[in-house]
C-alpha cells in the first residue's frame, strides 16, 4: 500500500485495517474550531505529536493538523517499520550461520517468507499505532483534530479544509520527505522510496539501493539479508560518509562478505524499462556500467516539506534546506516556531522529540531553551551498528581543540566474544590532558544501546574517571566503555608514579 493509497481500505489486511482505523479514521469529522487556540500545530508527525500532547497536557488550547497519517515518517513509513524489517533480517542471518554456534539445521533457512516478514512489520506497526491514534490525541488529550492540508492564510491564522484556525502562537512541523532526483527515465520506469518500500509483499529478486546513507544502508543490509540480491550504488568515496573512514570500511567489508555489490563514486545517469525490469545505468569514474534489478530503491536523502503551506503569507522564510529558525526554534514571523525534521539538519526521532520539548516551553512559556544545546546521539541500525555522539576527531581538528583518543575493540569485550559479535569498537575523544568526553562514537552489535551510557555521562558531566569507578555487570557490551575508562586510568600512571609504586611494592616485600 502507498502511503498515500490509504482511501483503498477494502484491499487492505487486518493489520492494515486496525492501524489505519487509528492514524486515519474513516468518517472522521473535523471539530468546531475555537475561537482562538493557544497553538496550532501542523504536522502530526514525533514533533507535532509531541508538541500537542504536551501543550494540551499543561492546559493550552490546541490544534492538530495532519494532511496525511497521524505518527508521521517514524510510525508509517520510518523508524517502526524499518526496525521490524531488521530484526526479521538480523535473525534470518543468524540462523544461515548457525553451524557456528553447534547448532544444525541453518542451511535451511536459505530464504525468507517475504510475505510473513511483511505482515509481521504490518502487525507491529498496527500494535505501536495506538500511541498516536487519533481519538487517543481527542478524547483523552483533548487536542482540537484537523484532518486536512494546513495552510496559513496570514500571520496568526491557519486554514484547513475550509476552516480558520485563529492562534496566538502555531508550531510548524511538516518533516521531510524522499528527495528523488530528476534522473532522466526514473519516473517512467517505476522506483521505491522510504514511503513505498514497506508496502511490498513479494521480495525482489535483485534491489538496486541508490544512497549508501543510514536509509540505503539500514535497507540494503536487511534486503540481502532476507534473500535479495542487493547492488548499492553510492556517489561519494565511502558509505554513510559522515562517519568515520574506517566506520565506513568496516560497513562495507561486512556488506561485501554478505554478498552484496557496491559501486562507489558512482552516479546513476538514467535507469530505463525493458518490459518490466529496471535497467540502471551508472558512472563509476570515467567508466560506464549497465546493472539489471527488478526493482530500484532511492535513498537519497530527504527534502523538508515547505510547498504549498503558504509559509510567505505568513512570513515565514525557508530554503530548499527547510524553514528558517533561530537557536530558540523560532522562525522569521515571531509567533510561528518550527520543530523536527521540517527544520533541523539532524532528522531523527529523538530530535523531533527534544525539539518539540523546547518548542513547548519557548512558544507559550516564553522559554529560553536552545536547540544549538541538544547533544545529539544517533545510531544506524546496520550490523554491526554504528552510533555516535559529539565530536568526531575531524570535528576536532577543525574546531582547533586538541584531543586524546581511546579506543577499544570488541575483540577485547568478553560479552561480545561469547556472542561472536566480535566486529566493531568504541572510541572515545577526551579533552586532551583531560577526562571529558567530547565525542564517541560505537560500532558493534548493541552500539546504539551503548551510545546512551556515554550521552548520560556526557549530560552529566560524568568524566572518564568516575566511570572507571563504575561497576558494570560482567560479561556486557557496556563494559567496553568501562574499559575505555581503564585505559584512561592506566594512561594517568606516568613513569615517575610507577617507579614509586614498585618502590613502595618493594618495601612492602621486606
Ligand atoms: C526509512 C526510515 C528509517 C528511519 N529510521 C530512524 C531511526 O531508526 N531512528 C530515528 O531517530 N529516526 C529515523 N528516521 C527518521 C525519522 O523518521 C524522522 O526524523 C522523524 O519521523 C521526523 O519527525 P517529524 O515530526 O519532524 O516529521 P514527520 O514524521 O515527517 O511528520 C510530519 C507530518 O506532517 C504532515 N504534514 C506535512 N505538511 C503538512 C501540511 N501542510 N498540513 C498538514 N500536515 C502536514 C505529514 O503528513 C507528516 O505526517 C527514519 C526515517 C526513515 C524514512
Ligand atoms: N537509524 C536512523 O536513525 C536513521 C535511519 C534512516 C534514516 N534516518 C534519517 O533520515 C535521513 C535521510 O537518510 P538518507 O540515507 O536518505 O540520506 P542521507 O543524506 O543521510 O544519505 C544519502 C546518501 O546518498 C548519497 N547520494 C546522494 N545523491 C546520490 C546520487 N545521485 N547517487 C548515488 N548516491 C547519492 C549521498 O552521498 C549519501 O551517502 C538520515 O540522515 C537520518 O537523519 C535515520
Amino acid at each position: 500500500m502507498s502511503h498515500n493509497g490509504y482511501l483503498d481500505r477494502e484491499s487492505l489486511d487486518a493489520h492494515d485495517k486496525r492501524w489505519l482505523s487509528r492514524v486515519r479514521p474513516e468518517g472522521w469529522t473535523n471539530p468546531n474550531p475555537a475561537l482562538m487556540y493557544n497553538l496550532v500545530v501542523i504536522g502530526a508527525g514525533t514533533a507535532g505529536l509531541v508538541t500537542a500532547a504536551g501543550a494540551a497536557g499543561l492546559g493550552a488550547r490546541v490544534a492538530l493538523v495532519e494532511q496525511n497519517l497521524m505518527g508521521g515518517d517514524c510510525l508509517n513509513t520510518g523508524c517502526v517499520p524499518s526496525k521490524s524489517l531488521i530484526r526479521s533480517a538480523r535473525l534470518a542471518h543468524e540462523m544461515r550461520h548457525v553451524a557456528g554456534l553447534g547448532l544444525s539445521g541453518g542451511a535451511n533457512v536459505s530464504q525468507a517468507d517475504f510475505a510473513t516478514v511483511m505482515e509481521r512489520l504490518r502487525r507491529i506497526r498496527a500494535n505501536i499505532s495506538v500511541n498516536d491514534a487519533a481519538t487517543r490525541f481527542r478524547d483523552d488529550l483533548g487536542v482540537d483534530l484537523f484532518f486536512g492540508q494546513g495552510v496559513f492564510a496570514g500571520h496568526n491564522a491557519v486554514s484547513v479544509s475550509g476552516d480558520i484556525l485563529r492562534f496566538k502562537k502555531a508550531v510548524i512541523a511538516t518533516g521531510a520527505g524522499p528527495f528523488v532526483p530528476p534522473l532522466p527515465g526514473l519516473a517512467r520506469s517505476g522506483y521505491l522510496t522510504s514511503d513505498t518500500v514497506f508496502s511490498l509483499t513479494r521480495r525482489p529478486m535483485h534491489l538496486v539501493v541508490i544512497g549508501g546513507g543510514p536509509i540505503g544502508c539500514e535497507l540494503a543490509q536487511a534486503f540481502a539479508r532476507l534473500g535479495t540480491y542487493v547492488t548499492l550504488v553510492e556517489g561519494g568515496g565511502t558509505l554513510l560518509p559522515n562517519e568515520d573512514k574506517d566506520t565506513a570500511r568496516l560497513i562495507q567489508d561486512k556488506f561485501t562478505q554478505e554478498g552484496m555489490t557496491i559501486f562507489l563514486n558512482a552516479m546513476v545517469t538514467r535507469v530505463d524499462d525493458r518490459m518490466g525490469e529496471k535497467v540502471v545505468t551508472l558512472n563509476v569514474g570515467s567508466v560506464e556500467q549497465k546493472v539489471t534489478a527488478d526493482a530500484v530503491l532511492v535513498a537519497v536523502g530527504r527534502a523538508p516539506n515547505v510547498e504549498g503551506m503558504g509559509l510567505s503569507t505568513a512570513g515565514v522564510d525557508y530554503t530548499p534546506h527547510g524553514i528558517i529558525v533561530n537557536e530558540r526554534l523560532q522562525t522569521t514571523n515571531p509567533c510561528v516556531y518550527a520543530a523536527g525534521d521540517c527544520c533541523m539538519t539532524y532528522k531523527f526521532t529523538h530530535v523531533a522529540d527534544a525539539t518539540a520539548r523546547i518548542v513547548i516551553g519557548n512558544a507559550l512559556f516564553g522559554g529560553r531553551a536552545r536547540a544549538t544545546d541538544l547533544n545529539v546521539p544517533w545510531c544506524t541500525y546496520t550490523d554491526p551498528e554504528v552510533a555516535h555522539i559529539g565530536l568526531y576527531e575531524r570535528d576536532a581538528q577543525r574546531q582547533g581543540i586538541r584531543v586524546d583518543t581511546l579506543s577499544v575493540p570488541m575483540s577485547e569485550v568478553d560479552r561480545a566474544v561469547t556472542e561472536g559479535h566480535t566486529d566493531g569498537f568504541v572510541r572515545i575523544h577526551l579533552k586532551k590532558g583531560t577526562d571529558r568526553i567530547l565525542g564517541a562514537t560505537i560500532v558493534g552489535s548493541r552500539a546504539g544501546e551503548m551510545i546512551g551510557q556515554v550521552a548520560v555521562a556526557m549530560a552529566g558531566n560524568v568524566g572518564l574517571k568516575k566511570i572507571a569507578g563504575t561497576i558494570f555487570p560482567y560479561p556486557t557490551y557496556g563494559e567496553a566503555v568501562r574499559k575505555a575508562a581503564d585505559a584512561y586510568n592506566r594512561g594517568r600512571l606516568t613513569p615517575f608514579v610507577k617507579r614509586l609504586l614498585n618502590a613502595w611494592m618493594k618495601w612492602r616485600l621486606k
